[in-house]
């Protein structure tokens, strides 16, 4: 997403119940490594329910730069010709992600895996993020950083090696990006490349490689067997195959505690991937009090999905462990909301990765509180909300930084609000869910059009 355009601010206000039926957008992770894994194999994927946000689309450009043949045939509906593992080219100019940190940090990956030169580049916001986590495996693996803006970030340029280094790595963070660039590197190397993490971060990409045709090991690991050790084999011959995208829980947020906090309202989600290491909000609002039930539960694209029929409630304050906080990373800003609209104490802990997403979250969500007069404390890397049980006061107006998710969190406050709650800008919605405002609008909310 390009941001040299003015600000589009948005005002949320209190209106109706929520009332209705909606199928939220694909779910972003698969959608960025349907694309990546589709260039990355022989033949032609297809792919139904890609999500069209400009954070995939970007990811599909790249992709076409290295060589993919891409085509559209409808909405969601999307083929992939392939170059095959080793098969990619020099880009012919650099790879602008925008806003995107999955699709950079995984490109990076995938580029450092093959004898190719690639300039990385992006948005304000991601010329921010720190870049090191990646390219310090790459490194290990043979590839040259030529050039890095300051501290690792973009823009920078990657040359990978004639043939890229097998390791394992043992992941510092907690981080899927990490991990799936890691494994994407890896698929080029002869040998077999392991990540080790400390803590189960999502699977998408191992599942995928998976479906594709690699072979990758996967091992509980660690207390309570809450960690992972990955083991991809090196140079499989990956083939197309269809993938058919389930709704994207982290899109489903919104509606789900829109629901919860909105007066009279019931609103089923529809297709909602229940993928274990993406419930964590479930788990959470279930844990508050929350009235959702999991309805149909079936298999879609690999996934269970289920539709979650969820209605206003009455909401308490609880504890979220931070062993949570890989489940529901890019869920806080929402829940924060949710506990604004409880009664008690809602702690979140182990937040220390929301400062370094499309913005600071923790500083970001904490400001918006503050312009909404909801009462809230952080203390290091946890974030304390208090609530009373009754409508927050509203009334502010939220700096979103660039960071979809923050405009949509206070968006849904806004709806449940005393007073009228603004974002200062809204175009980074289309990043991650470019029909939210009209689906909301759908269920009733008071939001323009
Ligand atoms: O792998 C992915 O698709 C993602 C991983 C998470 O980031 P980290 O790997 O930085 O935790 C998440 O915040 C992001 O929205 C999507
Ligand atoms: C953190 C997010 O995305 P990314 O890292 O891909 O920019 C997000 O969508 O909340």
């Amino acid at each position: 997403m390009s941001h040299d355009s003015t600000p589009s601010p948005i005002t949320a206000q209190a209106g109706t119940a929520l009332r209705g039926r909606l199928r939220p957008p694909g779910d972003k992770s698969i959608s960025h490594r349907a694309i990546i894994l589709g260039l990355l194999s022989l033949g032609e994927t297809r792919i139904e329910g890609l999500l069209e946000g400009d954070d995939v689309l970007r990811t599909a450009a790249a992709a076409k730069a290295l060589g993919a043949g891409i085509d559209r045939d409808g909405e969601g509906r999307w083929r992939v010709r392939g170059v095959g593992v080793g098969g990619l080219s020099d880009p012919a100019g650099v790879l602008d992600f925008g806003n995107a940190g999955t699709g950079s940090r995984l490109m990076m990956g995938v580029v450092g895996g093959h004898p190719v030169t690639a300039t990385f580049d992006g948005d304000a916001s991601l010329r921010k993020r720190p870049m090191r986590r990646i390219l310090d495996p790459l490194v290990q693996m043979g590839v040259t950083v030529v050039e890095q803006a300051e501290g690792g970030r973009v823009p920078l340029t990657l040359r990978g090696p004639r043939e890229a280094v097998p390791i394992t790595y043992d992941s510092p963070v907690a981080s899927a990006q990490v991990k799936s660039a890691v494994l994407l590197a890896g698929l080029n190397a002869p040998g077999i490349t392991t990540v080790v993490e400390a803590a189960a971060t999502r699977d998408h990409t191992e599942r995928m490689l998976r479906l594709f045709g690699a072979t990758v090991e996967v091992e509980a690991i660690g207390p309570g067997g809450h960690g992972r050790r990955i083991a991809l084999t090196g140079q499989p011959t990956l083939t197309a195959t269809d993938v058919v995208v389930p709704a994207d829980p982290s899109s489903a947020a919104f509606a789900l505690v829109a629901g919860l906090i909105v007066p009279g309202s019931e609103v089923v989600i529809e297709g909602v991937m229940m993928n274990p290491l993406r419930t964590g909000l479930l788990a959470t609002l279930l844990e508050m009090g929350g009235d959702i039930e999991r309805l149909n539960e079936r298999e879609e694209g690999g996934e269970t999905v289920a539709d979650l029929r969820v209605r206003h409630s009455r909401l308490k304050g609880v504890t979220v462990p931070p062993e949570r906080a890989p489940a529901m990373i890019d869920e806080y800003p929402v829940l924060a909301v949710a506990a604004a609209c409880a009664e008690g104490t809602t702690r979140m802990q182990g937040l220390h990765e929301l400062r370094v997403k499309e913005s600071d979250r923790l500083a970001a969500v904490a400001a918006g509180l503050k312009a909404n007069g909801v009462s809230h404390v952080v203390e290091g890397d946890d974030l304390i909300v208090h609530g009373d049980g009754s409508a927050p006061a509203g009334g502010g107006t939220v700096e979103t930084h660039l960071d979809h998710r923050i405009a949509m969190a206070f968006l849904v406050l806004g709806m449940a609000a005393g007073r009228p709650v603004t974002v200062d800008d809204g175009a980074m919605i289309a990043t991650s869910y470019p029909g939210f405002l009209s689906d909301m609008r759908a269920l009733g909310a008071a939001l323009p059009a």
